[in-house]
């Protein structure tokens, strides 16, 4: 496939996401609220959305674009000592869902990034904190896989391709940035 293609491709995705504005709004609200009542937003994902979910823990605690006070977040996917011995011991289905057992609270916001939809841990995880008592949102493609089932709520980027499918989930993940500096900067 061509550059021009794939760009063509990411292009008709983005083209889409304007529609999403009420829905990064009322996540915006439901972040804005949960942060201010002290509690915290959990994200979890595997390989390319692992990487994403620690860009945005790490723009909640350190900084988006504005002064702001940090904002309670965290990934998943980075202590490699837990990782390992989770996976090494038990298995790596219940690698997010253990975590999941030690660190959410029921005030808090968890944040499943899987471009199928279908990934076993994220799944698992998305149960424990449903169980703990925590609102859950999914990050998915179109399809939105059984995560869209199990999910109090699911951003469903319209794209079939992982790629372009994790892209989208950058731009949802930014704008929610920005809305967060606008509440919370000054
Ligand atoms: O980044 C990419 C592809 O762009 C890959 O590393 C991709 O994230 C991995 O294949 C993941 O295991 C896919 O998992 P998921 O998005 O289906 O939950
Ligand atoms: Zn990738």
């Amino acid at each position: 496939m061509s550059f021009l293609s794939t760009l063509q491709r990411h292009l008709d995705t983005f083209q889409q996401l304007s529609a999403y504005e009420p829905a990064v709004i009322a996540l915006a609200n439901h972040v804005e609220d949960c942060i201010r009542n002290g509690g915290k937003v959990l994200f979890m994902g595997n390989g390319g959305s692992a990487a994403d979910s620690q860009h945005l823990a790490a723009e909640f605690v350190v900084r988006y674009k504005m002064e702001r006070p940090t904002m309670a977040a965290i990934a998943l996917t980075t202590d490699t000592s837990i990782l390992t011995a989770h996976a090494n011991d038990y298995s790596f289905a219940t690698v997010f869902s253990r975590q999941m057992e030690a660190l959410a609270k029921p005030e808090d916001i968890v944040i499943g990034l899987s471009t199928s939809g279908n990934s076993a841990n994220i799944i698992d995880a998305i149960k424990v904190a449903k169980s703990i008592g925590c609102y859950t949102y999914a990050w998915t493609g179109a399809s939105g896989g059984e995560l869209a089932n199990i999910s109090d709520t699911t951003l469903r980027m319209p794209s079939t391709e992982t790629a372009r499918i994790q892209e989208a989930h950058m731009l949802i993940g930014h704008w929610l940035c920005e809305e967060m500096d606008n509440r919370f900067a000054g």
